[in-house]
Parts: C-alpha cells; sequence; structure tokens
C-alpha cells in the first residue's frame, strides 16, 4: 500500500475571473509543469491552515480561512504515493500576487488551462474550474 500524500491546492480567481498558476521550479518533481499553489499539509495542520501557510510563503498574500471555498479535489496513483488534493477555490486575500520562490506565475482563463503542461493529477479538475467560472 502506498503513502496516501494530503496536498492543498488552491484556485485563486480574479475579478476578471482568471486562475492563478504557478510553474514549478527546477529541481523539484515535475519541475517546469504549471500547477494551482499549494502544498503538503503539515502533521497536525488543517487543511485550510496549511493552504493559508503556503499561500503567504509562495505567493506573499494574506487569505483569510471563510474565503477558501472548496471545489473538489484529485486522487491520483503517482509512483511512490498516492495524491489526495482538495481543490479550494479563494476571490478574496490582501497583498499582491508575486512568485516568492521565484517561480512563474500566470494568470488564465480557466478555457485556457489546457494550453499549460500541468501534472496529471490535475487534469480532471480543470473541467469544474471551466463549469464553475
Ligand atoms: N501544490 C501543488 N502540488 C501538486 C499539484 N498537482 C500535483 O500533482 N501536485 C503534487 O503534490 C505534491 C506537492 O508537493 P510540493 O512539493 O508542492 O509541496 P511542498 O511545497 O509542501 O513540498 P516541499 O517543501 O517538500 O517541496 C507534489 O508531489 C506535486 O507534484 C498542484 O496543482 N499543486
Amino acid at each position: 500500500m502506498k503513502t496516501l500524500l494530503l496536498v492543498v491546492a488552491c484556485a485563486l480567481v480574479d475579478v476578471d475571473n482568471r486562475v492563478l498558476i504557478s510553474q514549478r521550479p527546477e529541481g523539484k518533481a515535475l519541475a517546469g509543469l504549471w500547477e494551482f499553489p499549494g502544498g503538503k499539509v503539515d502533521p497536525g495542520e488543517s487543511p485550510e491552515d496549511a493552504l493559508v501557510r503556503e499561500l503567504a510563503e509562495e505567493l506573499g498574500i494574506t487569505v483569510e480561512k471563510p474565503c477558501l471555498a472548496p471545489l473538489t479535489f484529485a486522487s491520483f496513483d503517482y509512483e511512490t504515493f498516492h495524491l489526495l488534493m482538495p481543490l479550494y477555490v479563494c476571490r478574496r486575500w490582501q497583498g499582491f500576487v508575486s512568485g516568492r520562490e521565484g517561480q512563474a506565475v500566470k494568470w488564465v482563463k480557466a478555457r485556457d488551462l489546457r494550453s499549460y503542461p500541468m501534472p496529471p493529477a490535475d487534469e480532471p479538475l480543470i473541467p469544474h474550474l471551466v463549469d464553475l467560472l
């Protein structure tokens, strides 16, 4: 039985209904692919606390937990672990988004997400965003 890895991710949505994607930096697994900001839930941490922390670390923004709305989740069998990844939607935050870890970020229309190579776990999430936005 593979380890079940809990990763939280967020679709930040701006006033023009575009979604933020972030490019995984060189040196990390799946480098160069575009993904939703987020990361692993630490032991003892709630999913929402983990997402608030990751959004601050990666993008330099402050998000209040009630502004995180669950949308759907990804469940994907990677070679070495099984990924379970809740996807939240957030339209309200404080501060300006910038790639704090040197990563490129991009605002894209949901229907254009398919033009950006994403991890295989993310592909089934795209139609949910297209429907919502
Ligand atoms: N953040 C994020 N991770 C994703 C997405 N899709 C996906 O398969 N993953 C996978 O989920 C895992 C998240 O790990 P991460 O490396 O971003 O998390 P982290 O920043 O907490 O880890 P680290 O500090 O060890 O690098 C990776 O294996 C990554 O490939 C996504 O859309 N967003």
